[in-house]
C-alpha cells in the first residue's frame, strides 16, 4: 500500500488529467489506468462557476482522491493562492506544489518551491512537492516536513525517461517519506524502471494523453507500474561483469 499523509492507495499510478484528445479518452483511460489520484491545473479549471466547461467534467470524481497542482505559479506567493482557491472550492487538502523556474525546461525554481511548500505544510495542506533531482533539495524538502516529494524524471512533457538515475536513486535510500517520480515518463519501460528503482508511485499525464491509442497506453502503464514494483520487492539480481552458467556444474539434489 502507497501511504501519503494519513491515507493510503493500492495504485501506485497517479494520473494527469490534461491535454487529452477527448474527454471520452480521458475517461476511458483514466478508468482503464485504476488509478486512485487525479491531477490538475487548479488555473484551468472553472472550479466555482457550474455553467462553464469543466476539464474533469466526463469523470465521476466520488471514484477519485484529487490532486490539484499548482501548475503556471511562478513564485511561492502564486502557488500559495492557487492552492488556497482549491481549497476553498472544496475538493481536497492535497496539493501537488509546482512552481516554474525556468519556462524552456519547465524546471522547478528550488528556493521559490521550497518556500511554498512550508507556507502550505503551516496551512495544514498535505503537501506533494514536485522538485528537481537535486539529492540535497529533497532531503530539505523532507525535513521541512512535506508528505512526499516528486522528483523530475527529466522535464514536463519531455518524455525523455530518467536522465539521471543516480540522483534518483539516492533521493530513494534518503528519503523516509514518499518518492513519486513526477514528469518526463516517455514509455512503459521509464515507469517501471523508476518502480524498480524503489520509487513508490510515479506520475504521468503526456505520456498517456498524447499516445497514439491513449487509452492502451493507460493499461500498458498500470502494469509497467505493477510489475516494476513486483520486481523491486522479488529483488534483482546484482549485475556482474562476468558470466556464469545458468546450469550448475553440480547437481542441485544430491
Ligand atoms: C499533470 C502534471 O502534474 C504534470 O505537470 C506532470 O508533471 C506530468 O508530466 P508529464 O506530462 O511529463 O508526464
Amino acid at each position: 500500500m502507497l501511504m501519503i499523509g494519513e491515507k493510503s492507495f493500492h495504485s501506485r499510478l497517479m494520473l494527469g488529467t490534461g491535454k487529452y484528445p477527448t474527454f471520452q479518452s480521458q475517461k476511458k483511460a483514466v478508468q482503464v489506468s485504476e488509478t486512485e489520484i487525479l491531477t490538475f491545473a487548479v488555473r484551468r479549471m472553472n472550479i466555482f462557476d457550474e455553467n462553464e466547461p469543466n476539464l474533469l467534467e466526463e469523470l465521476d470524481l466520488q471514484q477519485y482522491d484529487l490532486l490539484p497542482n499548482t501548475a503556471g505559479a511562478k513564485t511561492a506567493d502564486e502557488a500559495v493562492r492557487i492552492a488556497r482557491l482549491a481549497r476553498a472550492s472544496g475538493l481536497c487538502d492535497m496539493i501537488k506544489v509546482e512552481v516554474i523556474g525556468c519556462e524552456k525546461t519547465l524546471l522547478p525554481d528550488p528556493f521559490e518551491t521550497m518556500r511554498a511548500s512550508v507556507q502550505l505544510l503551516e496551512e495544514g495542506f498535505t503537501v506533494l512537492t514536485y522538485t528537481s533531482d537535486d539529492v540535497v533539495l529533497a532531503k530539505r524538502l523532507e525535513e521541512a516536513g512535506v508528505h512526499a516529494i516528486m522528483p523530475g524524471a527529466s522535464p514536463i512533457g519531455s518524455g525523455q525517461g530518467i536522465i539521471n538515475t543516480m540522483n534518483l536513486q539516492f533521493i530513494i535510500e534518503q528519503s523516509d517519506i514518499p518518492v513519486i517520480v513526477d514528469a518526463g515518463i516517455g514509455s512503459p519501460s521509464d515507469a517501471a524502471y523508476a518502480m524498480e528503482l524503489g520509487a513508490d508511485g510515479v506520475l504521468l499525464n503526456t505520456a498517456v494523453s498524447g499516445a497514439k491509442d491513449p487509452i492502451r497506453m493507460a493499461e500498458a502503464m498500470k502494469l509497467a507500474v505493477q510489475s516494476g514494483r513486483l520486481g523491486y520487492e522479488a529483488g534483482r539480481i546484482p549485475k556482474r561483469m562476468d558470466g556464469m552458467k545458468s546450469s550448475p556444474d553440480t547437481a542441485m539434489i544430491e
